[in-house]
């Protein structure tokens, strides 16, 4: 394959362009098309505003972030405690003036230039109080002006698509330069990933390196995974198929790369009978700095809580799991332990434990999880040393807001900080009128003085924010590994800072855009997550018309006339290149398999259809060879870099993570066959585990035994790891529900007419095989529903929630597919829904949705549905999931059951 040429390069930027411009229009229309069509009342209603409130206090918060406490005033409200609502910290939201007119409707507009605008992220959320974040001013004329009576209403974020368009144009900038765009040149990595440089080598003699480890238990294929990811000169992809260890994998990386210095300093410490300690700290200027990012919050917060625990000591792996590496990707078997192994692990010389690692997330307190506040930028900044040096500023500021919002303390207690800021400001913002000082609480201040505060608030503001980044800046210099979300990646604080190692969990997850913002940042790349499972959640891929017009339009103004800065290189035309994944594989075309391990993006093997940009006429006319281009432009933004990356390099980019910790093997097969060349093996002390060996299970049998109760105990040993109910013929019918507002994650509602959909028949032989499952002695906590449709999700919530009165089931797991990915539980029951006479079975045929739902459960997986519906409507991956389930699973007829 030809590397990439300007014109491909062009294409796919543009490209990229196009998809973000639909993707961010779509959720802002969404999202305003809601709200300015309700009156502040009805989104009251919908959850989506809280109205009638007053400020409580004004705090100032990192970054001198404006923190407005908001309550329900008891002068308008007969109770402080907020009605139902949806605002959840983390979200975008603005402070209107409360509408008291119930047909007043909200004027949401991508407009905030407007000088009422308060806008923020919700920073705590309370019974009674709710605090807004709310960024400083960027015009020395805003004032924060609050109104008495203000409603909050929720928003669309677009902070991410901004920076994703950011990202992309700093490419096109690095690679396309114009006369008037000016940035540093690409390296060697960014030049990999857009297919104009090719993939390197691994360096020779690395296929036993590193040969000690912090994780002693790590498998053959995960020690395989960290040797590759460390080793890799430019790029590296861990597939991690459902169970397998991902994350452990990525925590043993980062010590790896973290530790290097550490282990060389130890090394040689060792040749010259020196000092530990002292070579150690010489070492110290030369450690890597690693930017660990994820798609989500959660998997930034799950990897972070891991590498907070303390290390232990590097050992040596035993010899039979080293595996052989050569250079051309190609990884070798690995062999069972032997004797001579855990005699060389006996021999081994021990290491200390080493030092913990400086670690600094990165992002809004409000959105990471409590526990690991200590280690937030936040947190960090305020209990540094240098902190103090910020902290007169902030009390200073803290007591102009109260003044300004009328809660002032009445006393000037300012004192020698209020001097310190004033010398600081040189004076020139002084002046007692706005300082609080003299205001009476709940008198706010007016005209002049008000003004004349703000002056002041905003000196302060930029005094607060200058001492403030120097202690930013301090912190972030000591933390040797800094983790965000992709998109956080693009704040302020880290804008100058570049990393040896960008590490991205939950890879196939993130749009591309997404991850080039840290990627930007990098030499090297590290990539971890499972193409067969949900990709990013893309919201203008709800409406297919809409994502195509819209693509389409701006393609056609941008796309069609490319105007390369160089000379047209030969011919590469966009269609009818075979994906090279599939063209060498020998496994089942409606596997999705690659040869390279398997999975490939249904939308890359389409590429080449019609949708593609076209290169230019004089281009395609050309009489040349058609080579095949290394950079191809994504045919939507559910094709994620990690997908690009193996259809481009296959498998000399990737390693497979093969050994799944949760399924009993009876469960994994199916997946395993179909999704992973059956190259996915169960790890041996959880591949016969079933509901009978739970312990709760075993005393409530016994118990049952001595009562000669018959607790359908046979439906939880060996040979029914997996139950199919098959409700075909019973006429269990599906029906709609809904006026299409009730979308999945994916903004979905899979229904001819926009709602969702449910099936009660098949909600209750859920309910029936619930009741079985604690009689026979589960927890509900050990069970998990999972279903397509957010209606029978809430139909199963309400029946299970309101009829099993005898046991508590609030603990009962109720969710779809898409809420479920990266979770598990000993039982999981999916409904599938669908039955109709039709065959419809809409967005069943996913099979990357349908294979989260099946590989969440550990011991047992029962399945209702409809096998006539699905064999007719469904695909070959349905209809082979349903020959499997008649001829692997414990197949029972629904109807006898309810
Ligand atoms: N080498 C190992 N030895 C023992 N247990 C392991 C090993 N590797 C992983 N596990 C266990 O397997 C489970 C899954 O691991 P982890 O959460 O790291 O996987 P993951 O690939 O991120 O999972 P998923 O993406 O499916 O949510 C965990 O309980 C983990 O402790």
């Amino acid at each position: 394959m030809a590397t990439a040429s300007d014109t491909d390069l062009r294409v796919f930027i543009d490209r990229q362009y196009a998809l973000l411009d639909a993707e961010r229009d779509a959720e802002i229309e969404r999202t305003s098309l809601l709200i300015s069509n309700c009156s502040q009342k009805l989104l009251e209603q919908k959850g989506l505003a809280l109205g009638g409130l007053g400020v409580a206090s004004v705090a100032v918060g990192l970054g001198g972030k404006s923190l407005i406490e908001l309550e329900r005033p008891a002068a308008y409200h007969t109770t402080p405690i907020f009605p139902p609502h949806t605002l959840r910290t983390g979200d975008l939201a603005r402070i209107d003036e409360h509408a008291s007119g119930v047909t007043k409707k909200s004027k949401v507009t991508k407009d905030t230039s407007a000088k009422s605008v308060i806008e923020g992220v919700v920073y705590k959320v309370s019974n009674t109080r709710i605090v807004l974040a709310v960024d400083p001013p960027s015009s020395s004329n805003e004032d924060l002006d609050i109104p008495d009576r203000c409603c909050l209403i929720k928003l669309a974020n677009t902070v991410t698509h901004e920076r994703m368009h950011k990202a992309i144009t700093s490419l096109e900038s690095m690679f396309l330069p114009s006369a008037n765009t000016r940035s540093r040149p690409p390296n060697t990595l960014h030049r990999t990933l857009l297919g104009l440089s090719s993939l390197s080598a691994l360096p020779q003699n690395t296929s036993s390196t590193p040969s000690k480890f912090f994780d002693p238990s790590l498998n053959p294929s995960q020690i395989t995974a960290v040797r590759f990811a460390v080793n890799s000169p430019e790029v590296a992809c861990i597939h991690g198929p459902p169970g397998t260890g991902k994350t452990r994998v990525l925590v043993e990386v980062i010590r790896q790369l973290a530790y290097r210095t550490w282990m060389e300093g130890l090394e040689k410490d060792k040749q010259e009978q020196a000092n530990v300690n002292v070579n150690v700290s010489n070492e110290a200027e030369k450690k890597m700095r690693i930017l660990v990012c994820g798609a989500s919050n959660l998997a930034v917060d799950n990897l972070l809580e891991r590498l907070s625990v303390p290390a232990p000591a590097p050992a040596p792996i035993p010899l039979s799991s080293s595996t052989a590496e050569t250079d051309t990707g190609a990884e070798a078997e690995a062999t069972t332990t032997t004797t001579k192994d855990t005699e060389s692990k006996k021999a081994a010389p021990s290491l200390p434990q080493p030092p913990p690692i400086a670690l600094t997330r990165l992002g809004h307190p409000a959105r990471i999880m409590s526990s690991l506040y200590s280690r937030t930028l936040d947190f960090q900044t305020t209990t540094s040393d240098e902190a103090s040096l910020a902290k007169d500023v902030k009390s200073e500021l803290e007591d102009l807001l109260a003044a300004l919002s009328g809660s002032g303390s009445g006393g000037n207690k300012k004192g020698a900080s209020s001097s310190k800021a004033d010398s600081a400001k040189g004076g020139k913002a002084g002046g007692s009128a706005g300082r609080g000082g003299g205001v009476k609480k709940g008198v706010r201040l007016r005209g002049e003085a008000r003004r004349a505060a703000w002056a002041n608030v905003r000196e302060l503001r930029k005094e607060y924010r200058k001492r403030e980044e120097g202690v930013v800046r301090s912190v972030l210099s000591k933390a040797q590994v800094v983790l965000s979300t992709c998109h956080g990646a693009g704040s302020r604080q880290i804008q100058n800072i570049d990393f040896d190692v960008v590490i991205i969990d939950e890879a196939t997850q993130a749009m591309e855009a997404v991850c080039w913002i840290p990627i930007l940042k990098a030499k090297k790349l590290i990539l971890a997550g499972d193409p067969m499972q949900l990709g990013p959640t893309i919201i203008s891929e709800g409406n297919k018309r809409h994502e195509k017009s819209k693509v389409g339009a701006k393609e056609g103004a941008k796309i069609s006339a490319p105007k390369p800065k160089s000379a047209p290189s030969p011919p590469k035309p966009s269609t009818d290149i075979p994906n090279p994944s599939t063209a060498d594989s020998d496994v089942d075309s409606d596997s999705d398999a690659s040869s390279s391990g398997y999975s490939t993006d249904p939308d890359i093997q389409d590429e080449g259809d019609s949708e593609l940009p076209k290169v230019s006429e004089s281009t395609s006319k050309s009489t040349a060879k058609p080579t095949r281009s290394l950079l191809r432009p994504p045919k939507s933004l559910n094709t994620t870099l990690f997908d690009r990356l193996e259809t481009m390099y296959g498998r000399k980019v990737k390693r497979m993570l093969d050994v799944q910790y949760r399924m009993n093997t009876k469960i994994a097969s199916f997946p395993s066959k179909t999704l992973y060349h059956s190259r996915l093996k169960s790890f041996p002390a959880n591949a016969g585990h079933v509901l009978a060996d739970l312990p709760s299970v075993l005393s409530a049998t016994e118990d049952q035994e001595e009562s000669d109760e018959d607790a359908d105990a046979d439906a939880l040993g060996p040979g029914s790891e997996v139950i199919f109910f098959d409700t075909a013929g019973a006429e269990f019918w599906e029906r709609s529900e809904g006026d299409g507002s009730e979308l999945n994650a994916k903004g979905k509602g899979d229904n001819v007419d926009g709602g969702s959909l449910a099936n009660e028949n098949e909600a209750e032989v859920v309910r029936v095989w619930v009741g079985k499952l604690i009689q026979a002695g589960l927890k509900p906590s050990q069970i998990s529903i999972i279903t397509p449709y957010q209606a029978q999700a809430q139909l199963l919530r309400s029946l299970l929630t309101q009829t099993q009165s005898e046991a508590d089931l609030t603990e009962l797991e109720i969710g779809t597919a898409d809420g479920m990915q990266g979770r598990e539980n000993e039982a999981v029951i999916i409904s599938l829904v669908r039955s109709n006479p039709d065959g419809e079975v809409g967005f069943l045929k996913e099979k990357r949705r349908l294979n989260v739902a099946m590989t969440r459960a550990k011991r047992h997986l029962c399945v209702v549905g409809d096998s006539s519906t699905i064999r007719r409507g469904g695909g070959k991956y349905l209809k082979k999931w349903m020959d499997w389930l008649e001829n692997e699973a414990d197949l029972r007829f629904a109807g006898d059951l309810v």
